[in-house]
């Protein structure tokens, strides 16, 4: 063991002093000073050390081996050296400071430390930041009770060792080198745990005498933001997948409070996030019980509801699932589709289907446009009818829509999906129309197809048929009529055997039938067995406040039929419209308003008053043709047939010399209408 002497009794001393206590190599002999400090007295007299204020004297009492400096005081040193030649070294002055800072496990020395000092150690050992410092050598002097936590390393076992022998992974030995601190660097250790070190060179009067890492512990915080970010991102993705649905979803939490919807579930619904978001979910869009709130106390999902919601009441289904996480109850979640556009597409396939069907019956009510009562009476004793099997009579003038509500009374009736059958019973020789209706047996007449034909009525079992014109039906044609409405049964032309028909039979015409009876042409018994079911379709000039509806529904059929796109009708376009007396209804109004589209412009979105005919003319040439009946002279035979010229001409110009619509508007047949003209060499009447 070597004896050591130390010169300079302050900290410095006094510390190296403490550190030497009990040191296996090492005994100290004696502390000198000038100046010697209470703590140094009291250390060196507690374990009987020689003290002196002169280090020569000292010296030659103790005669050391070694003598170290401690207050950095070289000359005195220097001095020893020459004069007695013993063995010396220095401990820098920033040394000692440190050691004597930082010097523990000597309690006998912490119990003289200032009480600063005392509360600078009682910092350094329970904070909860690790702190380790090292000397210049890159041994440890310090590692307080947060490192050994962190690092698994007892202090005892890292103190003085040099410190990549203890945690070779340390970078702290790198900052002797670059001298410069590094914040909050990411360090993982041995042990696996990871931290964020701050390192810091120590620096004492000019020199780096060492460096000090000052780090926490993060790998509990590093998992919880892992797992805080993981959580972050599933519930983005959550949401994003939510949002862009276009079911309408809802969800909420346990007690029933709405917790996340999406902008489906707005559009369908028109609630928004502020009425649902934290509300309760008993008072909900559902009509009845809460869905929700019914999975909620069941725990059991809800499938295939039907329901209406919204403010538009839409037909949905709605499905409500359960939430729930390793088997507690979190929430639920609720799907809505609509399916009222599903709905809309079924109704427009079925209407296409019965349209492929029958081929004919096109209209529905929807299709019959107008709000007036007149109108609105006819369409709801149609639409009553069309609820029992009745036959239907419709009455009204030419052109109003009695083809129009026969195919409505179809495709309302049970009937809609079997034949609709129509039939011109003007526009068919008397022959031709009973076999037509009735159908022929083989060998009937010269020319009949061989094995006979079927008639409509036969083609229409189970459906409908329609007879327009039913007034233009010859007299012994009606009689074969009036058996079918009566018995439902027919015998073909030529046929002797009756054969039943399942028929709903609705018939239609613009004649004054009671005056036909009067006059003998038609029979009592069958106006009496059609007339069970009169319905009577009023004029348009009845009814004046249809005619803007109508005339924009007209608009948009024309433009879809003819590729344009005139959007408006002017406000004088329309008042010409509607001052108007219409003698051919709403079909002399589709033709107009057709004729109108036609000369106008492709640029053209305004129908205005320009594009119309002029009404006023076209209404003074009925006028002044009627006027001219009281200049007229002659027989009454004469007078008669010039009146029938006039309406003749009347009826042609209305209906723009349609031949068709201008008997139907005389109410006569069209063979007739021509053998009239002819008669009166109109054939080539002119219109304008
Ligand atoms: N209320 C209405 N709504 C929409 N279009 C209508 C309406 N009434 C008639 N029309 C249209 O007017 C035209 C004539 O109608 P329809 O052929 O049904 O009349 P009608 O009374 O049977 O005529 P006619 O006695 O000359 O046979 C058709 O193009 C029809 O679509």
């Amino acid at each position: 063991m070597k004896r050591a002497m130390i010169v300079g009794g302050g900290k410095g001393g006094t510390a190296l002093l403490g550190m030497m206590i009990g040191h296996e190599h090492m005994e100290v002999v004696g502390l000198a000073d000038l100046n010697l400090q209470a703590q140094g007295m009291r250390l060196a007299t507690t374990y009987g050390l020689q003290t002196s204020s002169n280090a020569f004297t000292l010296y030659e009492q103790q005669l050391p081996d070694i003598v170290f400096e401690a207050t950095g005081d070289e000359a005195v040193l220097a001095d020893l050296q020459r004069h007695v030649g013993v063995q010396t070294a220095v401990i820098p002055a920033h040394v000692c400071n440190l050691l004597y800072n930082l010097l523990i496990g000597k309690d006998e020395l912490i119990a003289e430390l200032s009480q600063q000092e005392r509360l600078y150690h009682t910092i350094f050992q329970s904070t909860h930041d690790g702190m380790i410092a090292i000397d210049d050598a890159e041994e440890i002097l310090l590692f307080n009770r947060a490192a050994s936590r962190i690092t698994d390393i007892d202090h005892k076992d890292a103190i003085g060792k040099r410190i990549n022998t203890v945690m070779p992974s340390s970078k702290l030995p790198r900052l002797l080198q670059t001298k410069s601190m590094e914040s909050n660097q990411k360090q993982t250790f041995e042990n696996g745990r990871q931290i964020v070190t701050t390192r810091i060179p120590l620096w004492i009067d000019g020199y780096c005498i060492g460096a000090l890492a000052v780090f926490q512990d993060v790998t509990d915080m590093v998992d919880m933001a892992a797992k805080v970010t993981n959580l972050e991102s599933v519930q983005q993705l959550l949401q994003a997948i939510i949002h862009s649905s276009d079911e309408a979803i809802s969800v909420v939490n346990e007690e029933g409070e709405g917790l996340m919807i999406n902008p489906a579930y707005t559009r369908l619904t028109g609630l928004n996030e502020r009425d649902v978001i934290g509300k309760p979910a008993t008072t909900d869009i559902y009509e009845g019980e809460s869905m929700h709130m019914r999975t909620l106390h069941t725990r059991m999902p809800v499938r295939g509801t039907q329901m209406k919601v919204g403010p538009h009441k839409k037909d949905v289904i709605v499905n409500v699932a359960p939430i729930l996480v390793n088997g507690e109850l979190k929430g639920s979640v609720g799907v809505i589709h609509d399916v009222s556009e599903i709905r809309t597409l079924t109704n427009e396939l079925e209407k296409a289907k019965r349209r492929l069907r029958t081929l004919e019956a096109k209209y529905t009510f929807e299709d019959i446009i107008g709000r007036s009562s007149a109108l609105a009476f006819a369409k709801e004793q149609a639409f009553k009818s069309a609820q029992t099997p009745v036959d239907v009579l419709l009455r009204g003038q030419s052109g109003t829509g009695k083809e129009l509500f026969a195919h409505a009374i179809h495709n309302e009736s049970e009937r809609r999906y079997q034949p609709f059958i129509r039939v011109n019973c003007a526009a068919l020789s008397p022959t031709l129309l009973e076999s037509e209706l009735f159908g022929y047996e083989e060998g009937a007449f010269t020319g009949a197809q061989k094995g006979g034909k079927r008639g409509l009525f036969e083609e229409a079992h189970h459906g409908s048929i329609f007879l327009d014109e039913i007034g233009e039906v010859p007299k012994e044609t009606q009689v074969k009529l009036l058996r079918v409405l009566q018995e439902k049964e027919i015998v073909r032309v030529g046929g002797t055997k009756a054969s039943t028909v399942n028929v709903r039979i609705i018939v239609a015409t613009n004649v004054d039938l009671e005056d036909a009876m009067r006059r003998g042409d038609f029979r009592e018994d069958l106006f009496y067995r059609l007339n069970k079911m009169p319905i009577f379709i009023p004029s348009l000039r009845d009814r004046r406040e249809d005619i803007p509806d109508l005339s924009h529904y007209l608009l948009h059929k024309i433009n879809q039929e003819y590729g344009r796109s005139v959007l408006t009708i002017s406000e004088r376009a329309m008042q010409q419209l509607l001052s108007y007396n219409w003698p051919g209804n709403v079909r002399e109004l589709e033709n107009i308003l057709g004729r109108a589209v036609i000369h106008m412009n492709y640029a053209d979105k305004e129908l205005d008053e320009m594009h119309l005919p002029t009404f006023a003319a076209v209404e003074d040439r009925d006028e002044h043709l009627l006027s001219e009946r009281g200049d007229t002279e002659g027989t009454l035979a004469e007078r008669m047939a010039q009146y029938e010229q006039r309406e003749l001409k009347g009826a042609l110009v209305a209906h723009n010399g349609n031949k068709t619509a201008a008997a139907r508007r005389l109410g006569i047949s069209v063979r007739n209408l021509y053998y009239k003209l002819e008669k009166y060499g109109l054939e080539k009447i002119d219109l304008q």
